[in-house]
């Protein structure tokens, strides 16, 4: 038997960079999203006698992807059949239709469609907690394809809190040839944030800062990973987890070795926290109950996912949502475009290390964000870069907006894929493919 896992996408609706934790991961917060654009991720397994070894092979369509115990899936087996005792033959193929380092996530996201995959095959289930955990160790940006829809990141991303979610909307994701390192656009951010020259789009966050020790007093060596990893309890708050990624108590584990607090004097700063708390609790703050969240007062005026679109009707009406339920979307999306500090809005911290780098990502973010102009089309809600790169999204009020951006991009030269947000139940009504 055979098992076929929709492996979705996400983009990061906001991110905000944090200090460098003891662990050497980035403090972070950031908003996920899911999306429809999806890779399939086969499995298949059989369970072994006992006292035999696991066995797992892997195959896939795209010769960048490793097949070997680098895959991301190859790790979550692993990880699950250690934790359940058991041993088993497992051979899992990735079809790869989602863009390698484009920043949407997607070798996380297979890594928790093989753990799904190989629960249903073997007819068990790791605890929810504990399937948060092992995601986690495979990488950051694996729990949130654990629950999908609108989720908050916090820690470094693996930190996860189910937002309330924003009803499905238009979204057009342009795929750049070019990739983009995750681990070198941290370090690039690093340069940039411990430099002499601030970012002006930052000034006053690093520019003027007073580095303060985050080093446990007497503490030399300052590498804790195992006080600073794990997971909130299922069902705890986002505040709880704001309190834990950001308390004292953790600035306190969050030790840093002192060459490098004294290399990183800009990294520690009180603001740079400050700023990441401040940003996390304005995300956290859009899971007040839908009906108590304010836009900008006029409620309807943008008409996020409005239902003039006839496939977009069908679906809708299908699930019995209401017009009224737009309007409400509208309202939200536009409060979290909003969310920010100081007039910045929502925003990615990884556009002023990759921008530069890579001139004509900015260029495409223009081309999707749309100027309004007489005859281009409808401008974007919001556009950004998701994650790292070098993957950019546009969100639109319409199919028609979304159809025109993705004129524009394409003719510009680059790839782009018309498709919309997944809400969390839509996530999980449509992950088994047939
Ligand atoms: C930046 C983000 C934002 O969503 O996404 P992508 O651009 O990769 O999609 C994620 O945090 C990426 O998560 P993920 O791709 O799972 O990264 P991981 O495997 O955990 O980490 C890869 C490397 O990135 C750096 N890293 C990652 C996360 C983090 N909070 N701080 C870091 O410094 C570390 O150097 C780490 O070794
Ligand atoms: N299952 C997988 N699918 C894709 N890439 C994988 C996988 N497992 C490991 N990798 C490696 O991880 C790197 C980042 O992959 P990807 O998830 O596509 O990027 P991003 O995190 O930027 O969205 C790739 O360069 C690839 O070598």
């Amino acid at each position: 038997m055979t098992t076929t896992v929709r492996s979705y996408s996400k983009i990061n609706l906001g991110l905000a960079i944090g200090p460098v934790r003891g662990d050497g991961f980035h403090g972070l917060a950031t908003m996920y999203q899911t999306l429809g654009l999806h890779d399939l991720v086969t499995v298949s397994a059989r369970m072994l006698g006992a006292g035999a070894a696991s066995r797992i092979s892997l195959t896939t369509n795209d010769k960048r992807v490793p097949v070997d115990a680098r895959n991301t899936c190859w790790k979550m087996v692993e990880r699950a059949l250690g934790r359940l005792g058991l041993a088993a033959e497992v051979a899992i193929h990735i079809e790869k239709r989602l863009p390698v380092q484009g920043g949407m996530g997607a070798g996380s996201a297979n890594a928790a469609a093989a753990l799904l995959g190989l629960e249903r095959e073997l007819g068990f289930a790791l605890p929810g907690a504990e399937r948060l955990r092992l995601a986690g160790e495979v990488g950051s940006d694996v729990p949130l394809f654990l629950l999908g829809g609108a989720v908050l990141g916090l820690g470094r991303g693996e930190m996860v809190f189910a937002m309330p979610d924003f009803p499905r909307t238009w979204c057009v994701v342009a795929v750049p040839e070019v990739g983009v390192s995750t681990p070198q656009a941290f370090r690039d951010w690093d340069a940039l944030a411990s430099g002499a020259k601030a970012p002006s789009s930052h000034s006053g966050v690093y520019g003027t800062a007073e580095a303060v020790p985050l080093t446990a007093p007497g503490d030399e060596s300052g590498f804790q990973p195992s006080e600073i990893s794990g997971h909130p309890e299922p069902g705890a708050s986002p505040q709880a987890g704001i309190k834990r990624a950001f308390g004292p108590e953790s600035l306190a584990s969050s030790t840093l070795p002192r060459a490098a607090l004294r290399e990183n004097r800009g990294l520690t700063s009180v603001p740079a926290v400050d700023r990441l708390e401040m940003l996390s609790l304005a995300y956290a703050s859009l899971s007040a109950p839908v009906g108590a969240r304010t836009g900008d007062g006029k409620a309807g005026t943008s008409g996020i996912v409005r239902v003039e679109v006839p496939d977009l009707k069908q679906v809708e009406s299908d699930r019995g949502q209401t017009t009224a339920m737009n309007d409400l979307a509208e309202d939200a999306l536009l409060a979290l475009v909003r969310t920010g500090i100081g007039n910045r809005g929502l925003q990615n911290d990884f556009e002023d290390v990759v921008f530069p780098k890579h001139p004509s990502l900015r260029q495409i973010k223009r081309q999707l964000m749309g100027d309004g102009s007489a005859g281009s089309g409808g401008t974007a809600v919001y556009a950004a870069l998701s994650g790292s790169g070098s993957a950019l999204f546009g969100l639109y009020r319409s199919e028609a907006d979304a159809v025109a951006a993705q004129r524009r991009v394409q003719e510009s030269g680059c790839k782009a894929l018309l498709t919309t947000t997944l809400p969390r139940t839509d996530y999980w009504r449509e992950m088994f493919a047939e």
